[in-house]
């Protein structure tokens, strides 16, 4: 029986790189596609002009293409891409000048060669766009990362020396409690002053901190913390050498050094992204006696030292003869007395939700 072959319509279109070829059968499923290195050949099984048949054509390419083809059949066509092998763009598409009848511009592709460059370009821009913004992205990481290095290296090496610091005062202030007993209060400016001003000068530094937004924390409390500490340090006892060999000293650096030796080694854990569970139950439960007991000790050495300003007439302000001799420092100390329990309150609250926070988020973590 001579078969007749039926041919589907095949509509074209091309870029620089490559081409693409529309087969008008719906429902086709392919037998069999011939790509060669210069023409192409597809049979199909579809529905074309004659009805639900086989169909085939081939094409002779007028330059050479890649011996592969992405071929994908949907329910209306059968879409087919093939390459190039050189990008150039094509005169025609077939080795005959006279065209096949079953071919047909595809106008929903169709661009001209001048409009096809211009989509290259827009291409290679949109590339170049893609690998800049990737380049910047990678550089921000990097940038980033640096940041983070720089960070850490720096709040681990102030927790280090503060820890260092603080230590120091600790075991000096306890192996004297042991050799010399009770008479160890009484020297303990002597001793361990130097130190506890290089400590506290640099806690300023924690002020600094949540400023220049180095660590998560409010700036509020460690101001009340560094600077009311300060005022004890550096006006109480710093200034006034009758306060510096009484017992209240002794009591106000052993309080301060006893949370300092959990409260840094706990953060320089955080830096390198580690905690130890009783360290950070110290450094979150430690406070709740030491914090008020300090408060307690920090106000005693300002009652002390009322009758010696007033007596020293250190800092007080000339006043004029009408209204008396001059304002003693110590109302002042009265006023700080009472700014030291609101203190007290607002940092006992802050320490309390930083508690709750540390363990409602771990607590969360874990289930
Ligand atoms: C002239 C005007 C004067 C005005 C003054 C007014 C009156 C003042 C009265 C003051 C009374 C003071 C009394 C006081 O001196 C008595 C005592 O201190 S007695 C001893 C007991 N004391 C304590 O326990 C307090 C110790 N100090 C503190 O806890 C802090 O200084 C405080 C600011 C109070 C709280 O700390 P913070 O807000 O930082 O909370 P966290 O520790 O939970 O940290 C939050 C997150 O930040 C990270 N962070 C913080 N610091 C660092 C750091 N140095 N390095 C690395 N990371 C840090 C921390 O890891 C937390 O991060 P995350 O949430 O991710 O875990």
């Amino acid at each position: 029986v001579d078969m007749q072959i039926l041919t589907p319509q095949v509509f074209w279109a091309q870029r620089h790189g490559e081409i693409f070829l529309r087969v008008e059968l719906s429902d086709a499923s392919v037998r069999q596609s011939d790509p060669t290195a210069t023409s192409c050949g597809l049979t199909a099984q579809g529905h074309g002009a004659k009805g639900d048949n086989q169909y085939e054509f081939s094409l002779e390419f007028l330059e050479p293409v890649k011996p592969e083809i992405h071929q994908k059949s949907t329910q209306r066509q059968v879409d087919i891409r093939i390459r190039k092998q050189d990008e150039r763009w094509w005169e025609r598409l077939t080795l005959r000048e006279k065209k096949p009848l079953f071919l047909a511009p595809d106008f929903d592709r169709w661009l001209d060669e001048s409009d096809a460059e211009m989509e290259l370009q827009a291409k290679a821009r949109t590339r170049r766009t893609a690998l800049r913004e990737k380049r910047g992205k990678l550089l921000n990481h990097e940038r980033d990362f640096t940041y983070v290095g720089l960070k850490k290296g720096y709040l681990f090496m102030y927790n280090l020396v503060q820890f260092l610091g603080f230590s120091w005062i600790f075991v000096n202030m306890t192996v004297r409690l042991f050799i010399l007993g009770q008479d160890s209060f009484y020297d303990t400016f002597h001793t361990t002053a130097d130190m506890m001003y290089f400590c506290q000068m640099m806690a300023v530094l924690e002020v600094a901190n949540p400023l220049l937004g180095l660590v998560k924390t409010g700036f509020f409390p460690a101001m009340i913390q560094v600077a009311g500490r300060n005022v004890i340090l550096f006006v109480v006892f710093g200034c006034l050498d009758e306060m510096q060999n009484k017992a209240v000293v002794f009591f106000v650096f052993y309080l301060w050094s006893s949370i300092e030796i959990f409260r840094y080694p706990f953060y320089m854990l955080a830096c390198i992204g580690t905690d130890w569970k009783l360290l950070t139950w110290l450094r979150y439960s430690l406070w709740i006696p030491l914090y008020p007991l300090g408060v307690v000790a920090e106000a005693v050495a300002v009652i002390q030292s009322l009758p010696i300003f007033d007596e020293t007439r250190l800092f007080s302000v000339p006043l004029p003869s009408a209204l008396g001799h001059s304002l003693s420092f110590s109302y002042t100390l009265q006023l700080y007395l009472v700014l030291m329990f609101l203190g007290l309150f607002i940092n006992f609250r802050h320490l309390y939700k930083q508690r709750q926070r540390r363990y409602r988020s771990r607590k969360r973590k874990v289930h």
